[in-house]
């Protein structure tokens, strides 16, 4: 979708500084759980992130999000309640060697951070037919995650952590926030300053599972495709990025 007269960007070209930025905010953020401080974020740091993850891209362009801002301590507490109660239904459903790992997780920090921000979809906003939603339905859906990635990356160049906690009963979810039954809440984020950011993912640490590596995530022209000299060049690249970024 272009016009004649729409402008363009004046200055298009990220300098290697601005790149390096870019980067160092996707490699360095983690999902925060237990080290969240006290600390208010200040509004014009909270309008920031927020103003980030509503320029996520959508399908349509049909902005599907709503941010429901929780800093209410009892309503906190009823939804880290239900965490807990979701927490002990999940443990049965791992098998028994690793339940015990389970159990011992930090799996949220719905009361240590200062903030708590529940990312929506609106299923029907802007009309029942949306560009780019008529074959694939599940768009808008994805659409609100790209808000919460863009909000997950600023708030970490902002200095602040976000740890996103998904073991809730939606229904309850809904209930303590007063969400109508036809919003879909997307992700509970707990946001706030942080004594320290991890280096590695938690579940990493832990043992729970390693980063697989890339290279054996790509695919060549199919799933069962294999790689042509272009593609043993890139697999050769992301050798040496990979130790680098490690
Ligand atoms: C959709 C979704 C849902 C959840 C998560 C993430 C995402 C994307 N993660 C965080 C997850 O465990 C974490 O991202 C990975 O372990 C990788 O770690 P880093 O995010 O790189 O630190 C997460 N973490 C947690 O402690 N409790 C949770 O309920 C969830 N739920």
């Amino acid at each position: 979708m272009s016009s004649p007269s729409q402008a363009v960007q004046t200055d298009p070209q990220f300098s290697a500084e601005e790149r390096a930025a870019v980067y160092r905010a996707i490699h360095t953020r983690r999902d925060v759980r237990g080290q969240f401080l006290p600390d208010p974020i200040p509004d014009e740091v909270l309008a920031r992130v927020l103003t980030a993850a509503h320029h996520a891209p959508s399908v349509g362009f049909m902005q599907p999000w709503d941010f429901v801002l929780v800093r209410s301590r009892e309503v906190r507490q009823k939804i880290q309640a239900d965490f807990r109660a979701a927490h002990a239904e999940a443990e049965l459903m791992f098998e028994e060697g690793k339940r015990d790992t389970y159990r011992k997780l930090k799996l949220e920090g719905i009361l240590e951070a200062p903030v708590n921000l529940c990312i929506t979809c609106d299923r029907s906003r802007n009309g029942p037919v949306v560009i780019g939603r008529t074959h694939i339905g599940a768009m808008d859906v994805y659409s609100a995650v790209c808000a919460v990635q863009n909000l997950w990356l600023a708030a970490r160049a902002e200095g602040l952590g976000v740890g996103w906690v998904s073991i809730l009963h939606q229904q309850t979810l809904r209930e303590a926030l007063g969400i109508p039954q036809d919003i879909v809440p997307i992700a509970y984020l707990c946001i706030g300053y942080v004594s320290h950011f991890y280096d590695k993912p938690e579940l990493e640490s832990a043992g729970w599972l390693k980063r697989m590596p890339l290279t054996e995530l790509l695919h060549f022209d199919g799933w069962q495709g294999r790689a042509d000299e272009a593609g043993e060049r890139l697999v050769d690249e992301i050798g040496r990025v990979w130790p680098i970024l490690k």
